[in-house]
């Protein structure tokens, strides 16, 4: 019963004990991961087995919750209508303007040649105490199709998102990726129509992931530039599978993260100018986040002799990482929201700093959902 999930994430939380509860897009079954002790344990390599949580800065190793106790249950769908937009994002201005000369001063890189992309982002710092498990009860109900989780480590924190974007889905050596940049709202019926700036800020990322692979894999298939829906917003999303070597996982997820839809390119260029102006600590939003190497075992050939013997079942790992997007930070008594958004030569802060509250909304909802 998915209820018993809920119990048992509210007595961890009380017992100051890890967990992470999640569903995976599109999918009826909450995943409840439970530790046992309160350690903190980090991925060295990515061949470690558990559900990683990591920083957008991987000079700081990421966190693995153990797999001490895995328990699943069927969970409804609910799918509340997200026909209306709700401009509940508050509107401080001291904040704003901040995000303004941060944009512009970005802008000047970008036209100075430093820079062709990089995303920035701001916190909302929101004063309320809150319950995180009812807040994500919230998230469950309002995104079916993301990737919906809390996360709690007493030693870390507590997170709640509800991602749109994979960074990584591998079973064995095959694999799936996707390039999600520019953003609209979904308040028409209609899809979108796309700028040139839109366009080509995806296919920045598109071809980054592209070049950034090619040495590391055996094969790569791109599918078509679509439009899809995440809560409130459309995004343009590409389909990148493929096959790696066997024991490349660890590579291909270094050479994948940060991917241009979190970073930037030049992505040194990118990633030096968020360290030096965003003036606050990302930590984990903008990271990764799931299962990693999770076992399934496969039956060979049903039809053979001798079926019970172990010789005709093999064992496959599979991992699903998302990217730690549309999220928030839960504290004793103030909530963080992350946002943030891609500036590439035809941006306009104005417009920057819209769309940022257009993302925003995809927490402010959880927050006013009753
Ligand atoms: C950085 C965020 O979104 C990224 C993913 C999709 C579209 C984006 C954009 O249009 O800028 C961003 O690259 C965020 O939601 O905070």
């Amino acid at each position: 019963m998915v209820q018993e999930l809920f119990d048992r994430a509210s007595a961890n939380l009380n017992n100051e004990l890890p967990f992470v509860l999640y569903r995976k897009p599109n999918e009826a079954v909450l995943n409840g991961v439970f530790q046992k002790d309160n350690q903190i344990y980090s991925v060295v390599d990515f061949s470690e087995t558990g559900f990683v949580f990591a920083p957008f800065d991987l000079g700081s190793q990421p966190i693995l919750l153990k797999t001490d106790e895995i328990i699943k249950a069927p969970i409804e769908h609910m799918g509340i209508s997200l026909a209306i937009v709700d401009e509940i994002s508050l509107l401080n201005e001291s904040e704003k303007a901040d995000y303004l000369i941060l944009i512009t001063k970005a802008l000047k890189v970008i036209n100075e040649g430093e820079l062709d992309k990089v995303v920035l982002s701001r916190e909302i710092v929101i004063n309320d105490e809150v319950s995180p498990i009812n807040l994500f009860q919230n998230v469950l109900d309002i995104y079916p199709q993301a990737f919906c989780y809390i996360w709690h480590h007493p030693k870390v924190g507590t997170w709640i998102g509800a991602t749109p974007e994979i960074l990584l889905k591998s079973r064995g050596t095959q694999f799936t990726t996707m390039s999600l940049a520019g953003t609209q709202s979904s308040n028409e019926f209609s899809k979108p129509k796309w700028s040139e700036k839109e366009l080509n800020e995806q296919q920045v990322v598109t071809d980054y992931i592209l070049d950034a692979l090619k040495n590391e894999v055996v094969s790569l298939k791109v599918s078509e530039v679509t439009s899809i829906e995440a809560g409130q917003l459309w995004h343009l999303r590409t389909e990148i599978n493929g096959v790696f070597a066997p024991n490349k996982f660890g590579d291909v997820l270094r050479a994948l993260h940060p991917t241009p839809a979190v970073c930037g390119t030049p992505i040194i260029n990118a990633k030096k100018f968020i360290d030096e102006n965003e003036n606050y600590e990302r930590s984990f939003y903008t990271g990764f986040l799931g299962e990693l190497n999770f076992s399934t075992e496969l039956a060979r050939n049903k039809n053979r002799r001798n079926q019970e013997n172990s010789a005709y079942r093999s064992v496959v790992k599979n991992s699903e990482l998302f990217v730690n997007l549309r999220c928030m930070q839960i504290r004793k008594d103030t909530i963080s929201i992350y946002v943030g958004g891609g500036i590439t030569s035809d941006s306009r802060p104005e417009s920057e700093w819209n769309e940022t509250v257009l993302k925003s909304n995809t927490m402010f909802r959880v927050l006013n959902h009753k």
